[in-house]
């Protein structure tokens, strides 16, 4: 069973293997997230770059996972794709194969962020059109205020913590700030931040 987790993936070493529509979408997603991305491609010209991924014209081998944290077998070709598969069992790397979530270590959700709040969608590979209307829904759900919300949160809710006092009325309190409207959030978030200042001044 595959759970969710955030996964720190800065410094990471990637090997992507095919840079078709999904490879793509994979390498830009890992190294966007911070990941050393190597990818591997069959035919030039890779009319195609994108910032922290080095792409090489070579054929996978074994040899290329010598120094790989974790994988993905892109490749339109289910024997190249299965015989990544297979190196990567071989050494315990954890894989994600294109065509084949069964045996995929890990998936690629949909993701959708708004500053700190994360939220993925995943319906295991039963139904990416399911996946793509639900997030639809949280896009429009969850807009792009939410960066601000979290920000002020994020603010107030140390200031809460920092002050000493009974933990069931830390609790009371950051649970009250939940209900307030981001407007008032910013609000509060910004005097904070202003006597924080004029503390430390
Ligand atoms: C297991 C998984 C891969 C993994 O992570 O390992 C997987 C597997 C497969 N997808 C296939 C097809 C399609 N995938 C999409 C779209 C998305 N697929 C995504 C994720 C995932 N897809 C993972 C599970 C996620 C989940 O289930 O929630 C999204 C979320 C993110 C992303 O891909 O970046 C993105 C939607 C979000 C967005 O767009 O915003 C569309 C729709 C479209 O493109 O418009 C189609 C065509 C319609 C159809 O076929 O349903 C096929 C068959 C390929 C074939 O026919 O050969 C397989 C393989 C199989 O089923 O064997
Ligand atoms: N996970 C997902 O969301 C989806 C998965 N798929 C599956 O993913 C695979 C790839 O799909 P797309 O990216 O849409 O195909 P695509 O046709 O856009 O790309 C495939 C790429 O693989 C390359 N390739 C083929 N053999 C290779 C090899 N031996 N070494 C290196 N590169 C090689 C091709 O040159 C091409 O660039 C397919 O098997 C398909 O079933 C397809 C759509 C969505």
């Amino acid at each position: 069973m595959k759970t969710p987790l955030l996964f720190e993936m800065n410094g990471r070493r990637a090997l992507v293997v095919g840079l078709g529509r999904v490879g793509r979408r994979r390498a830009r997603t890992l190294a966007d997230a911070g990941c050393t991305v190597t990818a591997l491609i069959k035919a030039p010209p890779a009319d195609w770059n994108s910032t922290g991924v080095k792409v090489v014209q070579k054929a996978f081998e074994a040899a290329d996972l010598a120094s790989v944290d974790l994988v993905v077998a892109a490749t339109d070709d289910a024997e190249t794709n299965a015989a990544v598969l297979a190196a990567c069992r071989v050494r315990g790397i954890p894989v994600n194969v294109a065509d084949d979530p069964d045996a995929s270590d890990f998936f690629f959700p949909a993701v959708i962020r708004r500053g700190d709040l994360t939220l993925s969608v995943c319906t295991e590979g039963a139904s990416p059109m399911t996946t793509k209307a639900i997030v639809k829904e949280l896009k429009a759900a969850y807009g792009e205020d939410y960066a601000r919300r979290l920000a002020a949160l994020k603010t107030l809710r140390a200031a809460i913590i920092a002050r000493a006092g009974d933990p069931a009325e830390k609790r009371r309190r950051l649970k009250e700030l939940t209900a307030l409207p981001t407007s008032k959030l910013a609000e509060l978030a910004a005097s904070q931040n202003q006597s924080e200042q004029s503390e430390e001044a």
